[in-house]
């Protein structure tokens, strides 16, 4: 017990410390400060025998997403979610009906590996900076991204950073393979913040088997795909980046985007799906690029839309500033005219596309569409740059073929002839095509049943010759329709419009 002479004799002590303090000159407050501040934190970790790793969801600079929190992730859902009992359950990308059920946010969990405990816990979103004001150039940067904490103790140091993550990372590997969904991501940005991707699962219906094109150059594209796919050696060795741009030019209807769609299925690859016009500047659509993983194709839809804007600028319009545009480089204008730098320019998207930070990731597949190649910036489509120019063109016989076995289920008959000859003769699309050969309304709903019916039962002969009668029935009909259709298209490309007759008319009058 201490008695009152001790508290007296402690009192008077620290009153002397205090004293002490006050006579001493500033600069030794600093001192004694900063060797406090330091020496505390090593005194503490010298008696706490544990070890912390923390797995931000995103890196230093925000620009990429940290993949090791997403291993973790999924790590964890697979080997640790018995344990705990607040989990969040979200709709995810896989084909099936299960959630997605994963952690809640601060829910700790225990996992084991050889003897040791490793504790996890995944901490929510922090303020950096509470109640000062702070000004940032990306929203959200006030804030500590959401990170996993790994607490350990200090002698099992070597077993987690050798054994343990390593194997986070392999596990990982394994189950996104297996689990693997393709998905198709597009970027937007809400008012004010920056342009992010989100994703949706991607099952596109199309392959190469079902692209109406001809034959030679099917195959061409298909073995250019091939040898980028296994090229990696051959990149690093004649120190190229592993990508490859392909620019797909033609008419609205002839197949562009179903061509994407047969890329992806072919090489299996994710599809990025870029809208420039929601990009503001260099820097986002920097950050976007870098957020794209590899194995993806990249794709910019229509980008001669995206050049009428370049193609006022060349007009010599002057910008609000004063200063004459930078006409060979601004792509988008967004709403800050006067703002220098909220602008997305040709050269920044070439940077990627053939640039400095092309050599960032790898495997990745650039694709442009336009309908008028001959409006594109020379820069955009000079050799080298799009390593592939694919003109999608207008249907002719062996490209409908193709249709007619998709959409008929016939490799021959007796209308081709005619309907081969009329193709040539007029600019049909292979949109308009397959319309034509489309089964009508609830025809289509009995054909699907009865194949159903029949898959179902090979044993219901009369049934399946009913079928049989019935698609050779709807195969004349659809060819017959085709056959007018084309007729009409090619008589009205031979007729000139009213308005060019009236006008010849009434030059003929005035001579
Ligand atoms: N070459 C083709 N092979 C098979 N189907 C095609 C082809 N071209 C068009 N189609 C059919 O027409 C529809 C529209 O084609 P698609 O959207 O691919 O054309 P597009 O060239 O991308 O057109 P746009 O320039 O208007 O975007 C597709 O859903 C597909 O059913």
């Amino acid at each position: 017990m201490a008695t009152l002479e001790t508290w007296v004799g402690f009192g008077s002590a620290m009153a002397g410390v205090g004293l002490l303090w006050s006579r001493m000159p500033e600069h030794v407050h600093e001192e004694a400060r900063y060797i406090i501040s330091s020496v505390v934190p090593m005194v503490m970790s010298y008696f706490n025998p544990y070890e912390q790793i923390t797995v931000s969801e995103y890196g230093e600079e925000r620009f990429r997403r940290n993949k090791m929190f997403d291993a973790v992730s999924t790590y964890l859902r697979s080997a640790c979610l018995g344990s705990a009992t607040k989990l969040k359950a979200e709709l995810g990308n896989n084909i099936g009906d299960d959630p997605l059920v994963i952690l809640d946010e601060n829910q700790e969990v225990v996992d084991c590996l050889d003897g040791a405990r490793m504790w996890w816990r995944l901490c929510p979103k922090a303020s950096k900076n509470k109640g000062s004001t702070i000004i940032s150039m990306f929203p959200g940067d006030t804030d500590e991204p959401r990170c996993y904490r790994l607490v350990f103790h200090k002698r099992h140091r070597q077993l987690v950073l050798k054994t343990y993550l390593p194997g986070i990372i392999r596990r990982w590997r394994e189950l996104t393979a297996k689990d693997r969904q393709r998905l198709l991501f597009t970027n937007h940005s809400k008012k004010g913040e920056i342009s992010m991707w989100t994703s949706v699962p991607y099952n596109p219906p199309s392959t190469f088997d079902m692209l109406a094109m001809g034959h030679a150059k099917k195959v061409e594209i298909m073995d250019d795909l091939r040898a980028f796919q296994k090229g990696k050696e051959y990149h690093s060795k004649v120190g190229k980046a592993w990508k490859r741009g392909y620019l797909l030019y033609g008419p609205p209807g002839t197949g562009k985007t179903t061509m994407i769609g047969a890329m992806a299925n072919f090489l299996d690859y994710d599809v990025y799906d870029l809208d420039l016009t929601s990009v503001k500047d260099n820097a986002e659509l920097r950050k976007l690029f870098l957020d794209t993983t590899d194995k993806s194709i990249i794709v910019i839809e229509d980008i001669d839309a995206i050049e009428v804007e370049l193609t006022t600028k060349r007009k010599g319009k002057k910008m609000d500033n004063g200063d004459e545009a930078d006409n060979n480089h601004v792509l988008v204008e967004l709403s800050n005219k006067t703002d220098d730098k909220s602008k997305v320019t040709l050269s920044g998207l070439l940077s990627f596309v053939d640039g400095l930070w092309s050599a960032c990731g790898s495997e990745r597949v650039f694709v442009f569409t336009t309908n008028h190649v001959d409006r594109l910036d020379p820069a955009l489509i000079r050799p080298g740059r799009m390593d592939k120019h694919i003109e999608m063109s207008y249907c002719r016989l062996d490209a409908f073929k193709v249709l007619a076995k998709s959409y008929l289920d016939i490799t021959e008959h007796s209308l081709f002839g005619e309907i081969g000859r009329l193709l040539d003769e007029t600019d049909t699309t292979p949109a308009d095509v397959a319309d034509n050969l489309m089964p009508r309304g609830k025809r289509n709903g009995e054909i699907s049943r009865l194949i159903e019916v029949i898959d179902g039962s090979p044993a219901d002969v009369a049934g399946n010759l009913m079928l049989r009668c019935k698609r050779k029935r709807e195969a004349d009909e659809c060819l017959a329709g085709l056959v007018e259709t084309l007729k009409k298209a090619k008589m009205e490309s031979a007729t000139p419009p009213m308005d060019t007759i009236e006008e010849e008319a009434n030059k003929e009058e005035q001579t």
